[in-house]
Parts: structure tokens; sequence; C-alpha cells
């Protein structure tokens, strides 16, 4: 053995410099660049009620979360809010529309990881600027007037944004971690947990129960620091149902499972019903039918079903990252297009 060569194609751990990390802002230093003014504050305080007065039942409109699978362009973004602004002014006596702004992506394996992440969709990861954008966008949606909603994957990511929310979720890929739960003990908004990739309803109302209760945990404080973080408990949350590897769970017997499973652990009874992923099977027009399914039961007496979610961009489908992208096209799951949307909003509405 040469162990001359050996040494120098492995050189000691000492000898290895990784690059400085880039430093972020603060939540501190990103509120106070892009701040949420007290009337704003107020809209959102008052829209996260309207949330929680329909999921425990106090108010019969349909919580409708309805908007892109992510978010790759903030002037299409922002093409959709003002379009779902004007339909929420039509059908808010029925409907609370809350826009999906979803900044960040989980991926089954790897793929592009959101807004947040990658904000010029190039590989470089220009992640303050994600902040920013994300942040900005947010705030120019809400100060349309609208409620927006989020998927929350980095807990040390929530803290930029969660002022600006009326829901969040926690998804099917992250609902069974203890860290996220820790992170909705800690949060004073209404906030969904999918049900497992595997159908499996357990490990969102394991969940639900963990995140009532207050935890101490790791994290990073206002300023930036590596902080013991201590939770007070959410007792706003709920299960959303989207299907899972065995098919789609929002038919009559898998309700009825999932509300025996809700009411044996004495947590909220509310469902929420996701009409895209597993339930439409990523067949972004089944939606359609999915949707209607929900509404006929909800019609037939099934008061506990109280929300759902669609995905739903300007136009209708998706397309890779590419040099060429459409305007208003999905680069994630396929979505339906602005007109199938609206039309269902407004059938949805008039049925109710
Ligand atoms: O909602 C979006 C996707 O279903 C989720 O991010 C997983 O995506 P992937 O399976 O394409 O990675
Ligand atoms: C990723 C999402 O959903 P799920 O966690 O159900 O796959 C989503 O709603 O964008």
């Amino acid at each position: 053995m040469n162990t001359n060569a050996t040494l120098a194609a492995h050189p000691p751990a000492a000898a290895i410099r990784p690059p400085a990390p880039e430093l972020l802002p603060s939540i501190d230093a990103l509120a106070a660049e892009l701040p949420l003014s007290p009337a704003l504050a107020a809209q959102v305080a008052t829209h996260r009620q309207a949330v929680r007065n329909i999921l425990a039942g106090r108010d019969p409109r349909l919580l409708v979360v309805v908007g892109p699978c992510s978010i790759h362009d903030v002037d299409a973004a922002m093409d959709y809010a003002r379009r779902l602004r004007a339909l929420s002014d039509q059908l808010g006596d029925k409907l609370l529309l809350v826009m999906r702004v979803y900044v960040e992506k989980p991926r089954t394996t790897v793929g592009w990881k959101g807004l947040l992440y990658d904000p010029a969709l190039d590989g470089s990861h220009d992640m303050a600027l994600g902040l920013r954008t994300a942040r900005r966008l947010m705030r120019d949606i809400v100060a349309l007037g609208l409620p927006v909603a989020t998927e929350l994957l980095h807990p040390m990511a929530a803290g930029y944004l969660e002022d600006l929310l009326s829901w969040a979720a926690v998804g099917a890929r992250t609902t069974e971690s203890q860290i996220h739960r820790e992170m909705v003990s800690g949060l004073s908004l209404p906030c969904g947990f999918k049900n497992g990739t595997d159908g499996g309803t357990t490990v969102a109302i394991d969940a639900m129960g963990a995140a009532a209760r207050g935890h101490h945990h790791f994290g990073v404080d206002r300023h930036g620091r590596p902080a013991v973080l201590v939770s007070e408990g959410n007792a706003d949350t709920h299960l959303v149902l989207r299907g899972g590897r065995s098919g789609p769970n929002y038919h009559a017997d898998a309700l009825d499972a999932a509300s025996n499973a809700l009411a044996n652990a004495g947590v909220s009874p509310a469902l929420m019903v996701d009409c895209s992923h597993a339930n439409s099977q990523k067949d972004h027009r089944r939606q359609i039918e999915v949707l209607k399914d929900v509404l006929a039961q909800r019609r037939a007496g099934r008061h506990t079903l109280r929300a759902v979610m669609i995905e739903s961009h300007l136009e209708e489908g998706a397309q890779p990252l590419c040099e060429t992208m459409r305007y208003g096209v999905s680069v994630t799951d396929a979505c339906l297009g602005w007109q199938d949307s609206e039309q269902l909003l407004r059938e949805a509405a008039a049925q109710l």
C-alpha cells in the first residue's frame, strides 16, 4: 500500500475547510424590513378566527383552501390572488376562500423545493431572496384582503411567515415528525395535519394530540440565536384526508372510520378533504368529482365535513422547469385552470 498516496487522497479532517455558511436575516430583521401593519395584523386575526369558527361548526360556511400547488412566479401568484379576491367577494356568504401560497415543497425523493429554497428556479439557492420574496408576496396577498395558507415544512422557516398565515398544513410526509408537532404546538393559528402517504390517519390524530400539549424544544429565537423554545400547545388542529397509497379516502366508509378514530382520541371532529393528491390519484381533473362527492355527503348530513382543499392555477396542468415556461402553469403537481376552478367554486356555493 502506498501510504503517501493514500494520505494525499484523504487529507486529515482538520485540513478540510468547508465554505463559510451564508447567513440569513433573523426573523426580527426580516419582519422589520417587511413589516405587517397593525391593520393587516388585525385582519389576519379576524381571518384566523373565521377559520376556527368554521372548523368548530359555529359558522356554516365551507372553508376552501385553494390555489397553486406551488408558487414559482410572483406575478402569476398576484394575478391569481386578485381573481380569487374578486370571487371571494361574490361567494363569501357560502365559502371562506383561503389562498394556497405554498413556498416550500416536500419531495418524495428530490426536485425543486420551492420559492423559499430556490426563487430563481436555477439551482442558485438564494434562500435569503427566497425568504424576502415569499414574505413580500404573502404580505401583498394579505393586503388584497385574502387569507393566506401554506404548508410549514422547515420549522426554522415558519417564524419568518407565521404572522401572515390564517391556516397552515403539516404535510403527509412530516405529520409523524415530533419536530413538526412541536412547531404546531407553538403556533397561534389553525393547522391541519394530513394523513400519511400510506393513507393512515393514526399519525395525524396522534399529531393533533401531541400539538395540543406544551413542549420544550430546540429552535432559533427571533434574533437568530439557538434557543430552547417553549410552546403552549395548539388546540386548533384538525385532520386533512388526502388519500394514500391504498387509494382515496373521501368516501363514506373512510370518513366514518376517520370520524370514529377522532372521537376515540377526543380531538376535533372537523374534516378537511384534500381533493387533490391521492384523492384525485394525481389526475387534477378528478378534483372536480371529488369535490362534488364531498358536497353531496355534506348535504346528506355529514356536518363534520367543514373544509376542502383544491390545487388550482391560472392555467390547467403542469410543466417541467425549463427555459420556455408557460405563464400561470404549475411546475409541481398538475392543477385545475382558473376557469374550471371558478366554475367549480360557483357551483359549490350554489349548492350550500
Ligand atoms: O404537492 C406536491 C407534491 O405532491 C409533493 O410535493 C411531492 O412531490 P413529488 O412526489 O413530485 O416529489
Ligand atoms: C405536498 C402536499 O400535500 P401532501 O403532503 O398531501 O402530499 C401539498 O398539499 O402541496
